[in-house]
This record gives structure tokens, C-alpha cells and sequence, in this order.
């Protein structure tokens, strides 16, 4: 499988930091925030962008200054990069083209291979008049049809709507059973939906690899605010606290604090600065300490800025 020791890549303005990983399972998302260097990191596994310093292997072969069509890896890119001029059929075909693929072989597979992603009714079509969704499995069959040993999919599902993503996603599912994936996104849903192995990449950095578990544990605080947990310090310790496990009960009191604070029995205030209802549940901002508290509530809870509110906090993490 593909292992990278300490991959660095720089340009005046960013860098990729000593990235290393090894794959142990058959799909690897990689998450991170914009900019964080996502697609540079494929790209070098692609073999489109030279490393600076590091090594990548493949089953232990040194493949770092391997020309990315001797790679055999499938690359879709973001835009999908189809050829306009050419209908869904030619471009699936392109690769075997290039590489003397007999017709008979060729017809054959790419036959199979519409099928499995259902555009066989679409193969006489140009990209221009295919939806999002038809795109994406074009230039998917396109890396497909060369049997590649490991699939890199650059934000396969951004263009995609809600629906669409879904079934997208057992597909995907399905041909990582086959080949290999490596997917990179910034949607921690499709993260937790999909990634056997997870890198959280930030800043050029990989933060941490590992199982889903990355999402229960974050490592550290870096981590822990792209995941959208809160941090706060109690008594010189900070913690991590998803906004589900902070509990928020309006005070009904009129003696109730109207700024935040702590009273003798360790009882937290804090007050309401806003929500928006999401119909049904409802995310509330409350002010804590000068932070801003996020929590998330049922939809029949009634607030309104401005309100008190007693705060419990639940399965703390430690960072
Ligand atoms: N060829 C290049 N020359 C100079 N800078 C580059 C080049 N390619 C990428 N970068 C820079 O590297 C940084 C990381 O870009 P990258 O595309 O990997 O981010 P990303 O995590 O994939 O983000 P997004 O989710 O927005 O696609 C950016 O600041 C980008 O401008």
C-alpha cells in the first residue's frame, strides 16, 4: 500500500510540512480546511507536483521520482477536467487511446464500467449538457477503465447536491472494495461517512491519522476547533466540549445573573448572544467567560437573545 515519509513541498507563500502516512485500510479521507495543502498532498502522490524533500512508496517501491502515467494511480481533480470536445464515450476511452488499448478491449470495458456507474445512456453525450452528477462518473469511469492500483478523488461530492451525494457515496464505498481511495474533502460528514483511515491535514500539517475515533478524541487544539468543539479552561485546565454536550437551561428566576458567572455551588451561567433555527434543532451562541459558548438544542426549546441560561458541561476532553 502507499506510504509517505516525510513529504515537504514550499512555495513562497505555503508550505507542506514532513508529511507522513501509511494507508492500513482500503478508504483514506483526507480533512482539512481550506487551503490546508489537501490537494497538494495528492497531487505529489499523483506524481503532478515534484516533492521537495520526503519519500512516497507503493508496496514498498520507492515511487517518488516515478512519472505520475507509470504510477497507474487514478486521478479525478476537482473540476473533473473532462474534454469538452469530446463525448462522455472518448473520454472514458482517452487513457486506453493513449496507452493502444485494442478496441475490443476498450468497448468492452468501458460497456462494464458505464453500466456499474449507470451513464450507459449517456455515453454519445458532450460534458456541456451533463449534470453535476454525470460529470462526476464520467471522469470517475475515465480513471477507472485503467484498472488503477488506488483512486485519488479531489472534493468528488463538492459539486454535488445533497441527494446526489448520497448514492455518490455508495459508489464510492463500493469501488474502494476494488481500489483503493483517497479522498479529499473539508465535510466532516462525508469524513465520518466514508474514512476507514482519516488525516487531518491543517496548515500544511498533518495533525493526526487515524480511525474515526479522531472525531471523539481530537489530539489537540488545533484540532479540536476545526472539528467545531468549544475550549475552555477550567481550573487551569483546557477542555474540548462538542456543542451537543453543552446543556443549556433557561433560568427562569428573575434574581437570575445577567452577565456570566459561577455561583457557590459551581452552578455556570452564561447568556444568550443568538441562535438560528434550523427547524428541528436549533444552535445557540452563549457568553461564558468572554468566550462564546456553541451549543446545539431541541426545537422546542425557546430563548431569545439576551436570555440567562444555566450551563452544564458533559464528556469533557481533556487537550
Ligand atoms: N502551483 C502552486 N504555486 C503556488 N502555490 C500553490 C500552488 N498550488 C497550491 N498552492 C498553494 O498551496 C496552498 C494549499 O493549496 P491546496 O489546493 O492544497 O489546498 P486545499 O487544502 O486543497 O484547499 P481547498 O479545500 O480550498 O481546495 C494554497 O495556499 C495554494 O495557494
Amino acid at each position: 500500500m502507499l506510504k509517505l515519509e516525510n513529504v515537504s513541498k514550499s512555495w513562497k507563500e505555503f508550505q507542506l510540512k514532513n508529511v507522513s502516512f501509511e494507508l492500513r485500510d482500503k478508504y483514506c479521507v483526507i480533512l482539512g480546511p481550506s487551503g490546508a495543502g489537501k490537494s497538494v498532498i495528492i497531487q505529489c502522490i499523483a506524481g503532478i507536483l515534484d516533492v521537495d524533500n520526503g519519500k512516497i512508496y507503493y508496496d514498498d517501491e520507492d515511487i517518488t521520482d516515478l512519472k505520475p502515467e507509470l504510477r497507474n494511480f487514478g486521478y479525478v481533480p476537482q473540476n473533473y477536467a473532462l474534454f469538452p470536445n469530446m463525448n462522455v464515450y472518448k473520454n472514458i476511452k482517452y487513457g486506453m487511446t493513449i496507452r493502444n488499448i485494442g478496441k475490443l478491449t476498450a468497448d468492452k470495458k468501458i460497456k462494464d464500467i458505464a453500466e456499474f456507474l449507470n451513464i450507459s445512456h449517456i455515453l454519445e453525450r458532450t460534458p456541456k449538457t451533463l449534470s453535476g452528477g454525470e460529470q462526476q462518473r464520467t471522469a470517475l469511469a475515465r480513471a477507472l477503465v485503467l484498472n488503477p492500483k488506488l483512486l485519488l478523488l479531489d472534493e468528488p461530492t463538492s459539486a454535488l447536491d445533497i441527494h446526489i451525494k448520497d448514492t455518490v457515496m455508495d459508489e464510492l464505498k463500493k469501488i474502494s472494495e476494488l481500489t483503493p481511495v483517497i479522498h479529499i474533502t473539508h465535510d466532516f460528514v462525508e469524513a465520518r461517512t466514508l474514512g476507514e483511515n482519516i488525516a487531518i491535514v491543517i496548515d500544511g500539517e498533518l495533525n493526526d491519522f487515524g480511525t474515526k475515533e479522531i472525531f471523539k478524541k481530537p489530539k489537540n487544539e488545533k484540532i479540536a476547533k476545526f472539528l467545531g468543539y468549544n475550549i475552555v479552561s477550567e481550573n487551569n485546565t483546557k477542555l474540548a466540549i462538542s456543542p451537543e454536550n453543552v446543556k443549556i437551561k433557561a433560568v427562569e428566576n428573575t434574581n437570575a445573573p445577567k452577565s456570566t458567572s459561577t455561583n457557590l455551588n459551581n452552578q455556570k451561567y452564561g447568556i444568550v448572544n443568538g441562535f438560528i433555527d434550523f427547524g428541528y434543532y436549533k444552535t445557540v451562541s452563549v457568553s461564558y467567560n468572554n468566550k462564546n459558548l456553541k451549543c446545539i438544542c431541541d426545537e422546542d426549546f425557546d430563548i431569545k437573545s439576551g436570555d440567562s441560561v444555566s450551563i452544564d458541561f458533559e464528556n469533557m476532553i481533556r487537550i
